[in-house]
């Protein structure tokens, strides 16, 4: 972590004054994001004045005893991840720390801060604070006994977690709280951008928390959608988005089908381009048209209800379709989950599909040994970006573009 000896003072002594609403508004539609045809109207009139507790440098490296080796415990696109003890209850917390050489950078963290510090849901991981001690910056979380969804789902034996039916169940349905929470019970609203198994934690209960709030943009009531810079992680992003880089709270829609098809499957989206297998979601859409849906359930699993599983698959199908306008909203895929809508006699139409992404397939199958890396050519908006093979096949993080 970088130390600089000079000290910023902001208004709170301990704390880290953010403004929200207006100062979010900006944030997300900032001078390379093109606000969408859509968007009219003043940025959103609620500006508040948000507080986030400030540690230290000091705090966070006795916590992590120095930041040791022995402490960290993962590593993103922000940076190194490492486990402390923090405050006087010395609870456990997450630190993750904006690394000098981050993929992401000050409006990352300020994305994420803003965002975080609004967000208070039983499925959306806790921002306790955060440091920006000189140009030392971290976020400092609650910390997830369980890891993150792939880390264990996709470990295969190695897991010590038991993924049953129910397991899986509560898993999704809380995914689908959290998003319907950001999407349309917080203003203004939040499209997350990121949804895919290494931000899905898991408490000691097993509750699943939606991290990473880092790629998070804010869409005030009056704006339908935006055109933005394309950023996220292949296989989990919405054509429409991808291509065009039209972004809407349907596009996290279209993540969190593929999400729940790798939790009934227990299979990576990703698999494909290591293994000689079908696109995860080219093979449930072939298997619902030969009514065979239920095989591509996760062999794992062996005792389920079939009706709701062949429910929750068909929802995930729903929420892949190429039009977004089709997609259900998260509530309406909360209210199909808890049996408060019936979706039998509804038609669901071809998911939309990365055509490039598919190429990828053929040309992954002689490209990459571990550790090399190719480039591909995909969309105008998406341009050249870099397809790291070295998205592990355990944790399957998928390539973040
Ligand atoms: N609050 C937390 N509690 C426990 N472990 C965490 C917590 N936050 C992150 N981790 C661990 O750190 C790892 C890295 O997390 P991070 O969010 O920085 O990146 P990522 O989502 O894995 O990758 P990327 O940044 O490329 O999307 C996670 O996979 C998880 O193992």
């Amino acid at each position: 972590m970088r130390k600089d000896n000079k000290k910023k003072q902001y208004a709170g002594v301990n704390c880290f004054p953010l403004l929200c609403g207006k100062r979010n508004y900006s944030l997300s539609s900032s001078e390379s994001d093109a606000v969408g045809k859509n968007a009219q109207g003043p940025p959103p009139p609620d500006v508040r004045m948000n507080v986030v507790h400030q540690y230290s440098y000091k705090e966070l490296e006795s916590a992590t005893r120095g930041f040791a080796y022995h402490c960290k415990i993962g590593e993103g696109g922000f940076g190194p991840v490492y486990k402390g003890k923090l405050g006087d209850n010395r609870s456990m917390v997450a630190i993750k720390v904006l690394s000098a050489d981050s993929s992401q950078g000050e409006r990352e963290f300020l994305a994420e801060v803003s965002a975080m510090s609004n967000a208070v849901h039983p499925n959306l991981v806790k921002l306790s604070g955060c440091c920006t001690d000189g140009t030392s910056r971290a976020l400092v979380y609650e910390y997830m006994e369980n890891n993150s969804l792939s880390q264990t789902l996709f470990s295969g034996k190695f897991c010590k977690i038991q993924f049953s039916w129910t397991l899986r169940r509560k898993i999704s349905l809380g995914i689908a709280h959290g998003l319907t929470y950001l999407h349309e019970q917080m203003k203004p609203h939040i499209v997350h951008r990121d949804i895919k198994p290494s931000n899905i934690l898991l408490d000691s209960d097993l509750n699943p928390k939606i991290s990473d709030f880092g790629l998070a943009r804010l869409f005030p009531d009056d704006i339908t959608h935006i055109s933005t810079r394309v950023a996220g992680t292949l296989g989990y992003l919405a054509p429409e988005y991808a291509v065009h880089g039209r972004l809407t709270r349907k596009s996290d829609v279209y993540s969190y089908g593929v999400l729940l098809l790798e939790t009934i499957s227990g299979r990576c989206v990703s698999n494909f381009m290591m293994e000689d297998e079908e696109y995860l979601v080219e093979k449930a859409w072939n298997l619902y048209k030969a009514n065979e849906l239920l095989q591509i359930v996760d062999p794992a699993l062996q005792d389920y209800p079939s009706e709701e599983v062949v429910k929750f698959l068909k929802l995930a199908l729903l929420c892949l379709q190429e039009a977004p306008s089709l997609r259900p909203q998260m509530s309406k895929v909360v209210k199909v989950m808890c049996n408060h809508m019936d979706i039998r006699d509804v038609q669901i139409s071809e998911p939309g599909l990365i055509t490039d992404f598919l190429k990828m397939k053929i040309a992954g199958k002689s490209t990459p040994s571990r550790g090399s890396s190719y480039m591909t050519k995909s969309s105008p908006s998406l341009g050249w970006f870099k397809k790291s093979s070295e998205s592990s096949q355990t944790s399957c993080k998928g390539s973040k573009i």
